[in-house]
């Protein structure tokens, strides 16, 4: 596959997001967190543009070549790639914040289970666990953070619908989980999102495990 560039982009800052994608999906997929092609991520370019994972790849198996430039309507630019399937829920973020500079989604098995043991109840909510206070703006233990849960659809415009119809009700949101299928989240950049992504696989991991102790 090979990727032009529009004149405004150097091609330095679109190798240097490629690689920090590719380096972040290899500590990712190292976790279990991405199996059999499963997951997308994507880095914001400029006001814009992003550079997203091509579909369909082993995403702990990326170079350059895998990943490729999009408007922030989801279009290829500069390629005859595919972008992600799930390209519009990366573009919803970019294009509702401005200062959010990196998207992550990954399957991770406690993702996809407590997904399906919460979806009845449409969120989970997480509160008392420390590590609340890694996601940006939480400052303490105390402070609740709801971790909403979506029911899954091949559908791009109506999983795009779910998240705004949530953002439009004045709810925060740092991250969802789409019922069996996985989580997206984001941050300024892509440390800021990896260490989202990090905690709340913990946190989620901390309720199937209370759960599970309470049921047995
Ligand atoms: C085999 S996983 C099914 C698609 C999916 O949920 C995913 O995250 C990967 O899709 P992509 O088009 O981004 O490779
Ligand atoms: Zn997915």
């Amino acid at each position: 596959m090979s990727q032009t560039l529009p004149g405004t982009i150097p091609a330095s800052l679109f190798e240097a997001c490629a690689d920090t994608i590719a380096e972040t999906a290899r500590e990712l997929a190292a976790l279990g967190w991405t199996p059999a092609t499963s997951s997308n991520f994507s880095m914001r370019i400029d006001a814009d543009h992003a550079a997203i994972t091509v579909s369909g790849r082993h995403k702990g198996r990326l170079g350059r070549e895998d990943i490729m430039l999009i408007d922030l309507d989801g279009h290829a630019v500069g390629t005859d790639a595919r972008p992600s399937a799930e390209t519009a829920l990366h573009t919803q973020i970019y294009r509702r914040w401005p200062q959010m500079g990196a998207v992550l989604h990954t399957h991770s098995r406690t993702q996809s289970v407590v997904s399906r043991l919460f979806a009845g109840d449409g969120v989970i909510r997480l509160q008392g666990w420390e590590l609340q206070k890694a996601i940006t703006g939480y400052l303490t233990h105390e402070s609740t953070l709801d971790i909403p849960v979506f029911p899954n659809t091949q559908h791009m415009p109506d999983l795009v619908a779910q998240v705004d119809a949530w953002l439009d009700a004045g709810k925060p949101l740092h991250a969802y989980l789409i019922d069996g299928h996985g989580i997206y989240t984001w941050g300024r950049d892509m440390a800021e999102a990896q260490r989202h992504l990090e905690a709340l696989e913990f946190l989620l991991g901390c309720e199937l495990d209370l759960r599970k102790s309470r049921a047995s």
